[in-house]
């Protein structure tokens, strides 16, 4: 993996039926991985090991008693957290603000421990490893020990919990046989081996009975889709699980075609990351960057079901506190003003706020004549740059100096000698003068960040003076009213120039030295009261400290983080990432100066203008060639089929697409029809509503998107709510059974089936829109066009 070399996939699954009570749902039949028609890339089937079918209602039920002792343990664990929280709340408001302090941030920690425990319900135990001595090892979603410190359940995270993922029979690792334990609910409904040791094989049957599935990964993969995306903690595949553990230092990039579990691998990564470095990453935290909110809404359960609520999500346009970027402008815009070069226009423009005047300024203070002389302006601006601070900083500097001269003007002038503290109160005198104040600020002017990038756009002389690169008809397309709304673009433009301005941070400064100081006492008391309370298996003794401080119980890391432009994480995980403008690189890596990223992509389904076609020309100029390379391989998500017509779609449009194996094999999988130009939408939509009769479930599964261009929307919407099949106006709801939504808004998502609306249109748009429309689906895909399909199809 390491080296930017592509990995194989390795693990090999025996095709079996699956043992299963009361079953999972019926669907399209699955084509087995080791099928002679998949790709070279998935390994042969060894030929020692082969699957035991027998007795599987007492394996089940043998699997049920050791289920039903870790579920016992986990109530438990939660009846005890929960004592404990309301002890800390009984004990009221009272006391000293250090003891209320105290128990928010106890009662902070036992509500997440809470959480915690209450998250990991669902498959709680998911697998067990029978070791080459003789024992046994369950692996699930957190760790557990009986109340004397015997292990019931290994974290899937853990060092113990690895070869589950990673054994196979050619390197079994110790393990001579891996069961998939699958559960509903509470309850055991099959159980699924492989058994990597030739001899056990040989042995006695009793033993081994009970064992055959149809294999967990391809019947969760079967399953309706929910509009959330779920976790694959139980099914991770060898090259996926090489990735999620990969070492935290320096930049990793993930390439994966459509549906390869780039997304599910980047938040099993963070949260692994957390479990494997929790000292260093819990202070400092991770920050997951997903391309648009309604992606963030399709994962935003994953985290937690990882036992993990300490990751901050958001997206560029989100990155800067208190900047509402919900503008929207053409992609020819976004594309200059993400053009490396518009961090030197920034640059120039805060510059060009340090100006020499070009005339003196006469000010007359008490009938004495001072001047504001272009020359002294000119030395005090060069002395203050000297001191390479950001530009509100190093006004505090410039002003000053130009105040000294003035008083020296000032009292050169007096008939008398002027002692040390009368001359603090001229300088006073002169700061309030009005005159001086205008003269002053007009030569260095205090700004935010805001009133920099805005005048940039409301004025074109600024403009066309910080951006000698740009075209005039970049420029003009750049031009807009000084209220116009921010958008998504403009975000790190606005964080460069917040960076170079800077904020008066003196006081800031003198709080962080007192704070220092009482919190080197603050660490030594936590892990003193964490000796008393048992505390310390969840929670460090800095992380205690920094409650206890922190001023109540709403402050996690977390929210801290969130809050704070200048924050820096000690992991960054970029999903999409090959959308990121040169500009939105900038904004996330002053995020993150160790460098430690996980970035997580497809440079065949680049949109956006300004993204990249290759990792390497946008990373090389960012990272300086210091990044490292895993590819993923197998697409889990699209029916062969699919897929297929998919990739000769990319190929014909040049689109640099990753080679990749299809998992899943469903029949009738495409269906593409040509209508009538003025029937598109009634048909499209009359489709749909098949489909969802198909795809709909009793658990409330089964969706269907409609995807068409931004142009469409309108009328398909209309169309699919004429068919009651959404609300009318009705804004994408993921919850919904069927959504309308454009190629762009589907990224990252999946459904059941897709009703692609004239594809020649999307292609129009980008190639890349096309590729990901059509790799949507899990199991099919409907084409309805009027006007020639693009080639490939
Ligand atoms: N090991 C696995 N076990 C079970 N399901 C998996 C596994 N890997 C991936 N999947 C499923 O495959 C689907 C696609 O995964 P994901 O969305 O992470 O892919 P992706 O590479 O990010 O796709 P895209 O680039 O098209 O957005 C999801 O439903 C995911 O849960």
């Amino acid at each position: 993996m390491d080296g930017r070399s592509r990995s194989s996939y390795p693990t090999w699954r025996e095709p079996t039926t699956w043992s299963d009570r009361p079953g999972p749902t019926t669907s399209p039949t699955t084509r087995p991985t080791t099928s002679p028609t998949t790709s070279p890339t998935i390994a042969p089937r060894p030929r020692r090991t082969r699957d035991v079918t027998a007795g599987t209602d007492d394996e089940i039920a043998r699997e049920q008693a050791q289920v039903d002792v870790v579920y016992g343990r986990l109530d438990d664990l939660r009846g005890q957290t929960r004592a404990r929280l309301a002890e800390v709340r009984r004990q009221g408001p009272s006391g000293s603000p250090q003891n209320r302090s105290e128990r928010d941030a106890f009662a902070t920690l036992y509500e997440d421990r809470l959480a915690q425990l209450e998250a990991v319900e669902e498959r709680l135990v998911f697998g067990r490893l029978d070791l080459e001595d003789d024992s046994r090892r369950y692996v699930g979603r957190i760790g557990l020990t009986d109340p004397e410190q015997t292990p019931l359940l290994t974290d899937w995270r853990a060092p113990a919990a690895q070869a589950f993922y990673r054994a196979t029979a050619a390197h079994p690792d110790g393990v001579r046989r891996r069961r998939h334990v699958v559960t509903r609910g509470r309850t055991v409904t099959g159980v699924e081996d492989e058994v990597l040791d030739l001899e056990l094989l040989d042995g006695d049957g009793a033993e081994l009975s009970g064992l055959s599935g149809e294999g967990a990964l391809l019947a969760g993969l079967r399953a309706g889709r929910t509009g959330r995306m779920g976790d694959i903690v139980a099914t991770i595949q060898a090259e996926q699980d090489r990735i999620i553990r990969s070492e935290l230092g320096g930049a990793l990039v993930v390439q994966g075609g459509p549906g390869t579990g780039k997304t599910a691998v980047a938040l099993h990564r963070a949260a692994y990351l957390l479990y494997a470095h929790r000292r260093l990453l819990e202070r400092s935290g991770v920050l997951l960057v997903g391309p648009s909110r309604t992606f963030l809404r399709y994962i935003d359960q994953v985290l937690p079901s990882l036992g993990e609520t300490g990751v901050v999500t958001t997206t560029v346009a989100d990155l800067v506190p208190g900047v509402v970027a919900d503008g929207t402008e053409p992609d020819e815009v976004a594309e200059i003003k993400g053009r490396a070069i518009m961090a030197r226009v920034v640059e120039r423009a805060v510059r060009a706020r340090q100006r020499v005047p070009a005339e003196p300024v006469e000010v007359r203070i008490d009938g004495r004549r001072v001047v504001v002389r272009p020359d002294d302006v000119a030395q005090a601006i060069a002395r203050a740059r000297r001191l390479h601070r950001p530009h509100n900083l190093a006004r505090v500097a410039f002003v000053r100096d130009m105040l000294s001269r003035l008083a020296n003007q000032y009292v050169s002038q007096l008939a008398f000698e002027v002692p040390a503290d009368e001359r603090g109160e001229i300088v006073e005198e002169l700061r309030s003068t009005r005159e001086v104040r205008i003269a002053l600020n007009l030569a260095w002017m205090p700004m935010s960040p805001q009133k920099l990038v805005g005048d940039l756009y409301s004025r074109p002389w600024r403009l066309a003076q910080a951006a000698p690169e740009l075209s005039e008809r970049d420029r003009a397309l750049l031009a807009r009213p000084a209220d116009a709304p921010w958008t998504p673009a403009d975000v790190p433009l606005l964080d460069e120039a917040a960076e170079l301005l800077g904020e008066d941070d003196q006081a800031d400064r003198a709080q962080a030295r007192a704070a220092a100081d009482a919190r080197a006492r603050e660490v030594a008391y936590a892990r003193q009261v964490l000796e008393q309370t048992g505390g310390g298996a969840f929670v460090s003794a800095e992380l205690l400290a920094d409650r206890f401080a922190g001023g109540g119980p709403a402050l996690t890391t977390a929210e801290r983080a969130a809050a704070d432009r200048r924050w820096t994480y000690g992991h960054v995980v970029v999903d999409e990432a090959q959308e990121l403008s040169a500009m939105a690189w900038r904004i996330l890596l002053r995020r993150v100066p160790t460098r430690s990223l996980t970035i997580v992509g497809d440079v065949a389904q680049t949109t956006s203008p300004a993204g990249a076609r290759s990792w390497a020309r946008m990373l090389d100029p960012v990272l300086r060639g210091s990044w490292r390379q895993a590819d993923l391989t197998v697409n889990y998500r699209t029916p062969a089929a699919v897929a297929d017509v998919a990739g000769r779609v990319a190929d014909a449009a040049g689109l640099p697409r990753s080679p990749l194996t299809s998992a899943r094999e469903v029949p009738d999988a495409l269906v593409v029809r040509q209508v009538p130009g003025d029937e598109l939408e009634r048909r499209a939509a009359a489709v749909a509503a098949d489909a969802l009769e198909e795809v709909r479930d009793a658990s409330g599964g089964g969706r269907v998107a409609l995807l068409a261009v931004a142009e469409r929307q309108e009328s398909v919407r209309a169309a699919a709510a004429d068919a009651g099949l959404l609300a009318p106006d009705g804004a994408p709801d993921l919850d919904a059974p069927v959504v309308v939504l454009t190629p762009l808004a589907a990224k990252g998502l999946e459904f059941d089936v897709v009703v692609l609306v004239e594809p020649a249109e999307v292609l129009a748009r980008s190639a890349g829109d096309l590729y990901v429309a059509m790799t949507r689906p899990t199991r099919t895909l409907h084409v309805l066009h009027a006007a020639p399909l693009p080639s490939g199809c």
